[in-house]
C-alpha cells in the first residue's frame, strides 16, 4: 500500500500535514516539520504586523477523562506576514509542499498581504483564514456570509486567479452548507477548502475549582480533539458533495490512522492534526502514517484513491 497523492498537481509522499496553528509560528517550529514525516505543512495564520495574542493561559489539554482534546483562545499571536513570507521564501519545496496561512483583521489586511504573495511569486500554497474565533470583537468571516462573498471576489481578483484556499468554520445546519458552498462555488480559483477549524466558543469548567480554566473572554475558546471530529466529518463530506471541483483538506479530531482513515473515507485529500501534534509534536507522523497504512492493509487498499471519499450511506 502507498500514501503517495496530489494536491493542486503537486507530489506528496503521504496526505498528513499540521493544522494551521499548531507548531508553526517560528521557524525553529517549521523546520521541525520539515524533518519531520508530514507530507506537507502550513505556517500559523498571520496578520499584517507581529501579535502578541492573548494573556495566558490560553490553550489548555483535556486530558483528565473521555473524550480527550484541548480548547484555546490564543488571539492570533504571530510574527506578522513579512516573517513568514521570508520563510516561503527559503522553504524546501522539494522535500515538501508548503501553505503559507493569513488571517488578516481587517479586508484591507488581507488585500494588502495576498497583493504581497502575487508579487513574490511563491510556491506556497494560500490558505485564508475565514474562522478565526477568538479574536475579541471580532466575529469569524465564515459566519458573515455576505462578508466572505466580498472577500473573496477581492481576494480572487487580487490574485490573479491563482488557485487559493480558504479555512472554514464548522457549520451546524444544511442550509448553511448550502449557502457556503454555493458561494464558494462562485469562485473556480478557490480550488480547496480546509475544513473545520476550531468549534468556536466553547467553555471548560473545573469542578475541583468552580472555575473557567483559561484566562480571554471569561473562559470562552475554540475546542478541539475527539469532541469535534463527528462535526468534522460532517464538515468534510458536506463540502466534499457540495464543491465537486474542488479538494477537500479534513482538519479536526485526528489523532491516529482511524481518523485520518475516516476522513479520507469522507472526501478529504489531506488531513491536518492539531490537538494531537500540539501534545505528542512532529513525530506524530511517523506513527499516523504506519498506523493509516496498517488499516488499508488490513482492508486490503493499496492506495488512497481506493477509498478517498467512499463513503457509504444505508
Ligand atoms: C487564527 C486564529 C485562530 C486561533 C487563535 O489564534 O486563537 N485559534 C483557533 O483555534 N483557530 C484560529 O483560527
Amino acid at each position: 500500500s502507498s500514501l503517495a497523492t496530489t494536491f493542486l498537481d503537486l507530489p506528496l509522499a503521504n496526505p498528513l500535514m499540521n493544522a494551521s496553528g499548531v507548531w508553526c509560528s517560528v521557524a525553529s517550529q517549521l523546520e521541525a516539520l520539515l524533518e519531520s514525516e508530514s507530507g506537507a505543512m502550513v505556517t500559523k495564520s498571520c496578520t499584517l504586523d507581529p501579535r502578541n495574542g492573548n494573556p495566558e493561559p490560553r490553550y489548555r489539554v483535556l486530558d483528565g477523562n473521555k473524550p480527550w482534546g484541548s480548547i484555546n483562545s490564543m488571539g492570533l499571536p504571530n510574527e506578522g506576514f513579512p516573517y513568514y513570507l521570508r520563510y516561503t521564501e527559503r522553504h524546501d519545496y522539494e522535500t515538501k509542499p508548503l501553505f503559507i496561512s493569513i488571517s488578516g483583521l481587517t479586508l484591507d489586511d488581507n488585500l494588502a498581504m495576498v497583493d504581497s504573495l502575487k508579487d513574490a511569486v511563491t510556491p506556497a500554497i494560500l490558505e485564508i483564514n475565514l474562522s478565526c474565533p477568538n479574536v475579541p470583537g471580532k466575529a469569524q468571516l465564515g459566519y458573515d456570509f455576505d462578508a466572505m462573498d466580498t472577500l473573496l471576489a477581492e481576494v480572487t481578483s487580487g490574485y490573479g486567479q491563482r488557485q487559493l484556499g480558504v479555512k472554514l468554520p464548522p457549520y451546524f445546519d444544511i442550509a448553511h452548507f448550502d449557502e457556503a458552498a454555493a458561494i464558494l462555488n462562485r469562485y473556480p480559483s478557490v480550488a480547496f477548502v480546509t475544513c473545520i477549524n476550531s468549534i468556536g466558543n466553547a467553555l471548560v469548567i473545573d469542578i475541583n475549582t468552580e472555575s473557567v480554566i483559561i484566562k480571554p473572554k471569561d473562559g470562552f475558546g475554540g475546542l478541539g480533539g475527539d469532541y469535534v471530529l463527528p462535526t468534522a466529518l460532517a464538515n468534510v463530506n458536506a463540502f466534499y458533495r457540495r464543491c465537486p471541483e474542488k479538494a477537500v483538506i479534513g482538519c479536526g479530531g485526528v489523532k491516529s490512522g482511524h481518523e485520518a482513515f475516516l476522513h479520507i473515507l469522507a472526501g478529504a485529500t489531506l488531513v491536518q492534526m492539531g490537538t494531537a501534534l500540539y501534545e505528542e509534536g512532529p513525530g506524530i507522523f511517523t506513527r499516523v502514517k504506519a498506523e493509516l497504512l496498517e488499516i488499508m492493509k488490513q482492508k486490503g487498499y493499496e492506495n488512497l484513491a481506493d477509498f478517498h471519499g467512499k463513503l457509504k450511506t444505508l
